[in-house]
């Protein structure tokens, strides 16, 4: 499986505000680089911190890519994949809209009636880890799955999960003109970070886009 983070961040490292809502840090130029990824990817992950911030829809925006997905013999949108070791995801979270394949990663904590309600609503449980979703387990299960090429779009808990199992290949930053600050803000990576062994990803490129840039960063 190849995974490919993609995240907007401020000019100081932000995701978001301390109240954790969804902020337009990209511009239009932006969101449209984001949306081929998301056509080009056979699954899109988050966190649960993130359905719950933002409730996304994870699908393709476009109608041309959408179309030539399907003429590619694909589903028209990418699977959603949410990582969520309890079910905090609600029932009636646009991810469970039926406009794609979802999946949720469990750990074996979760409640079997929850379990139950999220297959009634439409969503292929994979369960693995004690009290968190094993990261490296159930991406291995989506690849038996045929998910290949897996986006990530956050947020920050998620991607430090990913980045502390070296799960991750590639890094597509966008950098916007805006500073949120505040110690309580979520960052790119956030978890518990690193002491040592610190990941040293190497610069594959550098794109100036709407008033920020893109940094492409490789594993
Ligand atoms: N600017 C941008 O590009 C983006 C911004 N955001 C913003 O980020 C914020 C949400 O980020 P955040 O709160 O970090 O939420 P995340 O989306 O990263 O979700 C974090 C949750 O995922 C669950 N999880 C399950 N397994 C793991 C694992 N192995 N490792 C890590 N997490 C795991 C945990 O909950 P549990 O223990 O219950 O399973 C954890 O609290 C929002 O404000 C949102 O708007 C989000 C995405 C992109
Ligand atoms: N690329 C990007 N730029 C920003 O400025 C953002 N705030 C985000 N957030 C991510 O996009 C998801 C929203 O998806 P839908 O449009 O609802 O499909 C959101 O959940 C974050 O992952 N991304």
């Amino acid at each position: 499986m190849h995974v490919v983070v993609n995240a907007a961040m401020s000019v100081d490292g932000k995701l978001s505000s301390r109240r954790r809502e969804q902020i337009a840090i990209s511009g239009p130029d932006d969101f449209d680089r984001v949306d081929q990824l998301r056509a080009d990817s056979d699954a899109v992950m988050v966190g649960v911190g993130t359905i719950l911030a933002d409730d996304p829809s994870l699908t393709v925006d476009d109608a041309d890519r959408r179309a030539a997905r399907a003429d590619r013999g694909k589903p028209e949108n990418p699977a959603r994949v949410v990582a969520d070791s309890r079910i905090r995801t609600p029932p009636d979270a646009t991810v469970l809209d039926g406009r794609a394949q979802t999946y949720l990663l469990v750990s074996e904590a979760a409640p079997p009636d929850f379990i139950e309600e999220m297959e009634d609503a439409g969503a292929y449980v994979i369960a693995a880890g004690q009290d968190r979703v094993d990261l490296t387990t159930t991406l291995a299960k989506l690849e038996g799955d045929g998910i290949d090429q897996l986006m990530v779009e956050g947020g920050g808990e998620l991607i430090f999960g990913l980045l502390e199992e070296a799960l991750v290949d590639e890094l597509f930053v966008y950098i916007g003109p805006k500073v949120i600050g505040g110690r309580d803000a979520p960052t790119l990576a956030d978890g518990d970070g690193f002491i040592e062994d610190f990941p040293e990803p190497e610069l594959a490129g550098v794109e100036r886009l709407d008033d920020g840039v893109v940094l492409h960063w490789q594993f």
